[in-house]
């Protein structure tokens, strides 16, 4: 029997090929990391510090993929597009434990190149030896030192290769986090960054009704979070396995989601709430089981409208047992009858704000990306407003700080319809949330995911 290539070679460290094989899979099928690593755990029985260990090298080398290539192409004399992408890729991960772990170099470079040598022999083996060992004569400061601006220079430049991210979104973060009389200060830049390269804490929801976030603290070893009255911070770990993630007392999502939908079920709205609720937006139903938890204790009823089969199935599986109608639909022509109190528009959106908790993503979105979405978004909204009644509410959200898809959203539906815009700040209660009347949270800030949010009314 022919032994799968993973474990053919006794020389190979499992957990690295693990990681290798997660960044072939980014690279190749354009595969998100969070979909294929926990996959790949559980067919090779990778538990505990295994576990742990092959997710941070995964996770780790995705995020900082660009800048890696930029010191990899430097170290190799010649531009990564010209090596081949399984040496590549194993080139990342080299480079990611000498300069952004506290592996020690002769473990980095020497299971890097049993790696290749495994799969494509001596020569590509050398190779990627000589490679590794010019980078571990440099730290990471010394390699910015040498490859990105000075921050005299190119401020963005310079921070957006220190906390690689792409320039484009450092560029982006920039505008979002400058004011309207002063732009953004390189401290608060430079803090956005850092927090947003950083490996985040996962963040619990507990289901109202079920279980309360103390409870939830207690059970998982878990802090209570610092803003929504449902948010646990797990430390570490894996949340599936926690017993109030499998008995659906609890799920995993960002504190920053969870304050967009209890804003939805909090916000004030003009005469008394009638029970119709809608997500316009709901999958794959993450806010929707929040929104929905609440309308059952309040008596409410949330229409959940998805137009992708898979992803309203998935809503379906969350809201069981709520009151929820899951409706298979295009939110720009649902059909539905209009009158509702409160609608949700969390609109599909570039996720710049989430990067973060999506390893690969940052390096994938294109600046290309955001006209089409921007379009979208106003539709999505300008239907949201013909949907709800007059002095109901309209919250919309995006997890992108852009102010394309955020600000830029808002005012031009405005200006379109009518609409009148609600200070949102107070639906969502964290101090010091700036000026209003949006909200915009910051990993850097609030520890949260960097969600925007706005609520709007009819007359
Ligand atoms: C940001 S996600 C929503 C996340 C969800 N609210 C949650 O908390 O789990 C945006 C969703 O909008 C859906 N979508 C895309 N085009 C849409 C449209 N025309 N009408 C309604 N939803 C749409 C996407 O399929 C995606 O599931």
């Amino acid at each position: 029997m022919t032994r799968p290539a993973h474990i053919r070679d006794k020389a190979v460290d499992p957990v690295r090929a693990v990681a290798r094989d997660v960044l072939r899979a980014v690279r190749e099928r354009d595969s998100y990391a969070n979909l294929v690593l926990p996959a790949l755990l559980r067919e090779r029985k990778i538990t505990g510090r295994d576990a742990a260990l092959a997710t941070e090298l995964a996770y780790g080398t995705c995020r900082s993929a660009g800048t890696l290539d930029e010191i990899i192409a430097s170290a190799a004399g010649r531009p990564v597009a010209d090596i081949d992408g399984t040496v590549l890729d194993v080139l990342r991960l080299g480079a990611y434990q000498l300069l952004r772990t506290r592996i020690g170099a002769h473990a980095a470079v020497s299971t890097s190149v049993d790696l290749i040598r495994s799969e494509a022999g001596q020569g590509p083996a050398g190779f990627c030896n000589a490679v590794l060992r010019k980078i571990s004569q440099r730290d990471e400061d010394l390699w910015t030192d040498e490859l990105a601006p000075t921050m005299a220079d190119d401020l963005i430049g310079h921070l957006a290769f220190r906390y690689a991210h792409p320039r484009w979104i450092a560029e982006v973060f920039a505008e979002a986090l400058s004011t309207p009389d002063a732009p953004v200060r390189a401290g608060e830049l430079q803090a956005a960054l850092a927090a947003d390269d950083e490996r985040p804490l996962v963040h619990l929801v507990a289901r109202p009704g079920l279980i309360s976030a103390e409870e939830l603290a207690a059970a998982t070893g878990g802090d209570i979070g610092a803003f929504s009255p449902y948010c646990v911070y797990l430390p570490g770990g894996d949340p599936g396995a926690l017993d109030a993630v499998r008995e659906h007392l609890a799920g995993v999502q960002d504190e920053g989601s969870q304050l967009v939908a209890r804003a939805l079920t909090v916000a004030d709205i003009d005469g008394p709430d009638t029970g119709r609720w809608l997500d316009l937006c709901a999958g794959p139903g993450g806010k929707a089981a929040l929104v929905g938890a609440v309308a059952d204790i309040d008596g409410a009823h949330l229409d959940a409208v998805e137009p992708s089969d898979h992803r309203a199935t998935l809503v379906r599986q969350s809201v069981d047992g709520l009151p929820v109608t899951v409706h298979v639909a295009d939110g720009r022509s649902s059909g539905l009858t209009p009158g509702y109190d409160r609608v949700l528009v969390d609109a599909p959106c570039t996720g710049l704000g989430s990067l973060r908790r999506r390893p690969e993503a940052r390096w994938r979105r294109q600046p290309s990306d955001v006209p089409e979405l921007v379009a979208l978004q106003r539709q999505l909204l300008s239907a949201a407003l013909e949907l709800v009644r007059p002095g109901g509410v309209v919250v919309y959200s995006t997890c992108s700080p852009h102010p394309a898809e955020t600000v830029g959203v808002v005012e031009s539906v405005v200006a379109d319809t009518g609409a009148r815009v609600v200070d949102a700040r107070p639906f969502v209660g964290v101090a010091d949330i700036g000026d209003g009347p949006f909200v915009q949270l910051w990993p850097h800030r609030q520890g949260t995911d960097a969600m925007f949010l706005a609520a709007l009314t009819r007359p």
